[in-house]
């Protein structure tokens, strides 16, 4: 299939290698144009403007933003709309808050345009060798864009979710208990740290990876971040975030559902703002692992 890659950061560059690694063509925009040239180099098909990009698609035209959630978001889709036609699928894969899809579907679907709000999950990694997306839209023109995730997707790693929302509520979720398994993991490596034994932290995570019940792969990350600094003393125990796990505890709030877990670990990241943890330098080094997220130095 042909389509359109708006935003070639470290998601969406790696989604578009996947692509084309499957024999899509690609057409890739980025603000820096130098982003552009690098997915060129790999195969894609250069677009300098929007506009551009727009006219290098065929009806119905199928677009992914990967872009960051809200005003940049926005931006591109309020650039976009005047130039599309009925029929033309707009994807947006980036972590946005559920009621904002809901919004742009509305917006969106006024004008003839499909909107998809798909949450994208397995980091760079996966985004460029295999991922997980949880979709929704509309599900009839969803079984038109199917083989897009067949092929960029580990098995079984896509769902189409239901009506507009369901993406990036499940994403939203997902974030959230991503934030309590992460800090049940830390707060498991703050005790063997103030505990009168000496363990090696890096064997400790491959052990816990190997047939335990905490295995996944949140402790192979584990262990490869203590591979690289085997007591994380080059990391501060900042624990930074970009706001799905606050979504999901006004959520939860909402909803009245318990989510108390998710709730302690998002006060937890905000509390790492303030003073410096070992548990705060294990998540820190995690998101840093599966995202790329900055980690800061305590140097
Ligand atoms: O599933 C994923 O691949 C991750 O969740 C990914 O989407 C991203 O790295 C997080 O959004 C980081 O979230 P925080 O910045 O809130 O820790």
């Amino acid at each position: 299939m042909k389509l359109g890659m708006i935003g070639l950061g470290k998601m969406g560059y790696n989604l578009a290698l996947n692509l084309l690694k499957h024999n899509h063509e690609v057409v890739a925009y980025d603000m820096d144009h130098r982003s552009i040239e690098k997915a060129a180099e790999k195969g894609a098909l250069p677009a300098p403007s929007l506009e551009e990009l727009v006219s290098s698609l065929s009806t119905p035209r199928i677009i992914w933003i990967m872009v960051p959630a809200g005003r940049a978001l926005h931006s591109v889709i309020d650039t976009l709309s005047p130039l599309l036609d009925e029929g033309d699928i707009i994807i947006d894969g980036g972590n946005s808050h559920y009621k904002d899809s809901l919004s742009l579907a509305d917006q969106l679907n006024k004008q003839g345009v499909y909107f998809f709000d798909i949450g994208t999950s397995g980091g760079i990694e996966g985004a460029g060798h295999g991922g997980c997306f949880m979709i929704g839209g509309d599900e009839t023109v969803f079984r038109s864009i199917e083989p897009l995730f067949k092929d960029i997707a580990v098995d079984k790693g896509y769902l189409y979710a239901g009506k507009n929302g369901s993406g990036h509520f499940l994403k939203m979720v997902h974030n959230g208990i991503e934030y309590g398994m992460m800090q049940a993991i830390a707060e498991g490596f703050e005790i063997l740290d103030k505990s009168p034994f000496n363990f090696d932290y890096e064997e400790v995570a491959r052990v816990w990876s190997n047939g335990s019940v905490i295995r996944g792969w949140l402790m192979e990350l584990t262990e490869s971040a203590f591979s690289k600094d085997a007591k994380l003393n080059n990391i501060r125990g900042v624990m930074n975030s970009s706001g799905e796990g606050k979504w999901t505890v006004e959520t939860a709030l909402d909803l009245q559902a318990n989510a108390p877990i998710i709730a302690m670990s998002l006060f937890m990241r905000y509390r790492s703002l303030d003073t410096d943890t070992f548990h705060g330098k294990v998540v820190a080094a995690l998101r840093n692992e599966f995202g790329g997220h900055a980690v800061e130095s305590t140097k």
